[in-house]
């Protein structure tokens, strides 16, 4: 940190933080901020940060633009930290839905609070000109967050899905599309998504929605954007990318089963043939990357609450000092939410889809000055525009796969959002 920008240089930065009393981390999506954005870890450690004093578009190589001429003065608390998300692809148009929340980005946060090890603290990071008023605006922005009223404790109003049967008859027509092109060798595997809509009674806060979901779905990292009134949030099961040093963890997600009938996915060769595309296409990502590549492994599972998939994790060494955005943009998309090829895959998952995929499937991202970084992929989640939410799912066709049975897996996946709201509206 603190590199390159000279002293007097207008766009130089001042960081402090303040050890502050752990709340809950939803609490802060009812603080207003243009945008706000949480990471939360299933271990616990949560990062939010609302209002951005730099907000990149999050190519490679902005990496270095997001911490020159920051200067920390409170180097032993956790580091400045940038947050974002970043669309399933840069070339879509966006739609009514997505507007607002597009396009996304990287962003420094003004306002960041990180709690890990049940500790927590307010990080504000200003223009280097105002660093006079720094620690008197940490103890007034610390005095407004204390007094935050319990919004994530809020009953969710009640909601009912509408419009079902027309989009899964799309679907299911969509799935045998696609499976005849497999056949005629156009392409390997792809991804079909379809939307879920959601009418609540009331407007719901996010912070509620968000509580929800954290209850429910503790194992997975939990993330929001939050902008121009709407929120794009949700748990997902899947890590684009851990970075620790040099050390590079990835994985294989795909092929999936209600929870209860996990081992079937050892058995299943349409599933496990959905699953090595995956691994395949993960290992030639990084094979430029780092040292050398693992050796390939049987796969694991990975149980979310309600649901599995078959799981390789991929660790690595990196040859060189590593570039977290890079290596994102090398990654992703993943056949997991794609396909392969990627471009064809890409060209027809648009056009039988239909609908713009906007941060659904795409990378949300926790960046920190010490280097390290997680980078997630954006599923299992919600559009919430006032009354409504959007739930978007996808399931990995190959050749073998049905169309009614696809239908079902996206049901599912939704279902692990809509289980979360139930389960808390029944109680
Ligand atoms: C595309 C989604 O899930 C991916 C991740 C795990 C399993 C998947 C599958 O079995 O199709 C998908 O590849 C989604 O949740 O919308």
């Amino acid at each position: 940190m603190n590199l390159a920008l000279p002293p007097g240089h207008p766009l130089r930065l001042c960081s402090a933080a303040l050890e502050i009393a752990p709340l809950p981390p939803e609490r802060l999506l009812a603080v207003q901020g243009e945008p706000t954005a949480a990471f939360m870890a299933p271990n616990g450690e949560s990062w939010v940060g609302i209002g951005a004093v730099r907000w990149l578009t999050g190519r490679p190589g902005d990496g270095h633009a997001l911490w020159a001429g920051v200067a920390d003065v409170s180097p032993d608390a956790p580091p400045p930290t940038a947050l974002g998300v970043l669309p399933f692809s840069p070339h879509e148009a966006p739609d009514e839905l997505w507007a607002g929340l597009l396009p996304g980005g990287v962003v420094l946060p003004e306002r960041l609070v990180v709690q890990r090890g049940g500790r927590a603290w307010l990080r504000l990071t200003l223009p280097a000109a105002e660093a006079d008023t720094l620690r008197s605006r940490l103890a007034s922005v610390a005095r407004e967050l204390a007094a935050l009223p319990p919004t994530e404790s809020q009953a969710l109003p009640d909601f009912e899905e509408f419009d079902d049967a027309e989009t899964a008859a799309r679907y299911t027509a969509a799935v045998g599309d696609a499976v005849a092109r497999i056949r005629a060798g156009e392409l390997v595997k792809v991804v079909l998504a379809r939307r879920a809509r959601i009418a609540f009674g009331a407007v719901p806060s996010a912070a509620a929605v968000m509580r929800r979901l954290s209850a429910h779905q503790s194992g997975a990292v939990r993330y929001a954007w939050c902008r121009g009134g709407k929120a794009w949030l949700g748990a997902t099961p899947e890590t684009l990318l851990r970075l620790d040093g040099r050390t590079l963890r990835t994985e294989a997600l795909a092929g999936t089963r209600p929870e209860s009938r996990a081992e079937e996915l050892y058995a299943d060769a349409k599933e496990r043939h959905e699953h090595a595309v995956v691994v395949d296409a993960v290992r030639a990502a990084i094979a430029p990357w780092v040292q050398a590549l693992p050796p390939t492994r049987a796969p694991g599972l990975r149980r979310t609450r309600g649901l599995a998939h078959l799981h390789t994790p991929i660790e690595a060494t990196l040859s060189a000092a590593p570039d977290a955005l890079a290596l994102v943009h090398a990654l992703h998309p993943t056949p997991a939410v794609c396909g392969l090829p990627a471009d064809r895959a890409a060209t027809l998952l648009a056009a039988l889809e239909g609908e713009a995929r906007g941060l659904y499937a795409g990378p949300v991202l926790r960046l920190s000055a010490d280097g390290t970084a997680h980078a997630v992929v954006g599923l299992r989640g919600a559009l919430l525009a006032g009354r409504l939410a959007v739930l978007p799912a996808g399931a990995g066709i190959v050749d073998g796969s049905d169309g009614e049975r696809e239908l079902a897996e996206t049901r599912a996946k939704q279902g692990s959002v809509l289980d979360a709201w139930r389960a808390f509206v029944a109680a």
